[in-house]
């Protein structure tokens, strides 16, 4: 799947600015980014349910949306499937009913119809319920009809609309994982769009991190977490601590609470403001004296292993760090950090 400069515009709204991605055969991406960043938009754009106001959409070789030449092929005819939030099975039909609709669709013989549908229901582990209504499974099994109905044509794609944010934590833990091997071993193309960076991470080749309405990072799980791109890529990830301040040579200057850091060899980047990131795996707690940071315990958690310690820095920022103590709620506490794990992220210049 590529989308090339795909754009939309609802009126006078920009949507989606200008999206560049390419997905290769066989890969799984997810589009991560917070409520009404345009990833609904994009993923409808690719199944065809509406058009790109700029740019085009190919699915294999065939260019399935062109908003120059007005092309846009209609979903059916689309080599995808869907699978949907609210799971969007036929109620009126048998389970499997609706995983045989899309073969019903592509007018393949009712023998090998049923033997596809058989096939597609024993890998999502529902062979014995075929006859059921759909309204008598639970929701995890709902949704399992669901991706079993969005694969059983082997799409060229398969599109995941948030489909577990209506399930509980644990449910959602354990397909998350079964979708996951599901997907590979069948070598499906796949793009799950999700607000939930552990599911995005768990689900994901790639992950393509959006924020009002472009991409901001398309990369593995691994080198976000090592590398964010920007300020807006580490606090959306939550991966450490952020700190708005004011960058001069070597010197950082916390926004508040005035705390000075000196780096021995300075930040990359730009002066002026902006944000000092330090990834939360290079944080740990000290005593006052030894500090870089400085702050006060709120209030310490125990955590079955260790204690999780909420901790309120002298700008105001809630920081939690593990540690092996429980420390008084009032404590004041240093926070240290080896300055070659911080990263510089000079403020945008925004046009
Ligand atoms: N038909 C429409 N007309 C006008 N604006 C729209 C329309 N559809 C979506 N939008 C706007 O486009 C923006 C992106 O919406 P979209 O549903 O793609 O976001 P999202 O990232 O999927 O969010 P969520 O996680 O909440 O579903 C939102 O600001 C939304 O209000």
């Amino acid at each position: 799947m590529v989308a090339d400069g795909v754009g939309k515009r609802f009126g006078e709204t920009v949507v989606l600015q200008s999206i560049d991605l390419a997905i290769e055969p066989g890969e799984v991406i997810a589009l991560l980014g917070p409520s009404g960043c345009g990833k609904t938009t994009l993923l409808r754009m690719i199944a065809g349910l509406s058009g790109p106001t700029s740019g085009r959409i190919a699915i294999g070789s065939d260019i399935v949306a062109d908003a120059a030449s007005g092309r846009q092929v209609p979903p059916e005819k689309r080599s995808i499937g869907m699978v949907f939030q609210d799971y969007a099975l036929w109620p009126h039909m048998t389970v499997a009913g609706n995983v045989a609709f899309p073969l019903e669709m592509k007018r393949v013989p009712a023998a090998e119809r049923k033997a596809r549908v058989a096939d597609a229901l024993s890998l999502v582990g529902l062979e014995a319920y075929g006859e059921r209504p759909p309204a008598t499974l639970s929701g995890g099994q709902q949704q399992r009809v669901a991706l079993a109905r969005a694969i059983v044509s082997r799409p060229s794609v398969v599109l995941f609309d948030e489909p577990l944010s209506n399930l509980d934590r644990e449910l959602r833990e354990q397909l998350v994982v079964d979708i996951a091997a599901l997907i590979r071993s069948l070598g499906l193309t796949g793009i799950y769009v999700t607000h939930d960076h552990a599911e995005a991470f768990a689900m994901a080749d790639r992950v393509a991190v959006m924020a009002n309405g472009r991409l901001i990072q398309v990369a593995p799980p691994e080198e976000l977490v090592a590398a964010p791109a920007n300020a807006d890529v580490a606090a959306f990830l939550k991966l450490g601590l952020l700190l708005p301040s004011e960058k001069n040579g070597s010197s950082v200057v916390l926004e508040t609470g005035g705390e000075r850091l000196n780096a021995p060899h300075g930040f990359a980047g730009a002066d002026g403001p902006g944000h000092l990131f330090v990834p939360r795996r290079a944080l740990a707690l000290t005593e006052p004296e030894a500090g870089l940071l400085h702050g006060t315990a709120v209030h310490a958690m125990f955590r079955g292993e260790d204690y999780t310690t909420r901790i309120r820095l002298s700008n105001g920022l809630d920081l939690d760090l593990a540690g092996p103590t429980r420390l008084a709620d009032g404590a004041r506490v240093g926070i240290t950090f080896p300055f070659d794990a911080a990263t510089w992220f000079p403020a945008p210049t925004r046009p």
